[in-house]
């Protein structure tokens, strides 16, 4: 109990808190954190994860994702390299410890891209992070966001389907969350988000402003 109490007061010592940002796949997770970082230059840093699945078209390796074999991904987890791994829709991610230093040694506001998995193991380490749920509007808007965006085959697009289901109905459950944000408007959806970060943010840019 106090020492979770005091690594909190430690984190916060350290810096601004980390932000947590999960909901089902096509939801608009990238879409709005993209936008946040063009908004606020050195404001935020992505914390970038490892993946085992294939890169899209446009996707760089080390930017969007750390794109590994499962051979290595899973040597990388025996080494206690990782602070949270899941399986998701057949291929490996997880967080690396290296991730979110990175972004922290600069005094940013780390943002991690988890699914439901991480978010629970998260909860379970010393992070501190505030927990933001993106939801679509509805299943129906899901499916057509995730078709237009075109990178999904159609077994893949299933199986997203199938998890955003089960992730629409966990994320209901109260105290999982600190904030649900329906991302229908997208300019309304990225108003929430700023709001529900605006101290953060305003922290960040003070200390940077006098460093
Ligand atoms: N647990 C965990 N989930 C991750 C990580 N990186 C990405 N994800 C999640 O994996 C899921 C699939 O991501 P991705 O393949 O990029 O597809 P997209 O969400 O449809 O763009 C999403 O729910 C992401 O939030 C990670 O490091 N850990
Ligand atoms: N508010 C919105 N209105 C319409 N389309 C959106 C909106 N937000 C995101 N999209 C589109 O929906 C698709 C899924 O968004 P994306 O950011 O890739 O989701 P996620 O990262 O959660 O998987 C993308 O093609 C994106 O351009």
């Amino acid at each position: 109990m106090y020492m979770r109490y005091f690594s909190r007061v430690l984190s916060a010592m350290a810096g601004p808190r980390p932000v947590v940002l999960s909901g089902p796949s096509g939801a608009g997770k990238s879409t709005l954190l993209k936008k946040l970082m063009k908004e606020y230059d050195s404001v935020f840093g992505f914390s970038v994860s490892h993946t085992t699945r294939n890169p899209r078209p446009g996707e760089v390796n080390g930017k969007d994702y750390h794109f590994v074999t499962r051979e290595a991904m899973q040597t990388g987890i025996e080494n206690g390299d990782f602070i949270e791994h899941a399986e998701f829709s057949g291929n490996m991610y997880g967080t690396s410890k290296a991730a979110v230093q990175d972004v922290q040694a600069k005094n940013l506001i780390c943002i991690l891209d988890i699914d439901m998995q991480g978010v629970r193991s998260i909860k379970r380490a010393d992070l501190n992070p505030i927990y933001i749920s993106i939801q679509p509007p509805s299943m129906e808007v899901l499916e057509h966001r995730l078709r237009d965006r075109k990178t999904e085959s159609e077994e893949s697009l299933q199986k997203r389907l199938h998890a955003a289901r089960v992730d629409m109905e966990i994320s209901k459950e109260q105290g999982l969350f600190d904030t649900v944000i329906v991302n229908d408007s997208l300019e309304e959806a990225h108003g929430q988000l700023k709001a529900v970060l605006l101290e953060e943010i305003q922290k960040v840019k003070k200390t940077n402003m006098s460093s």
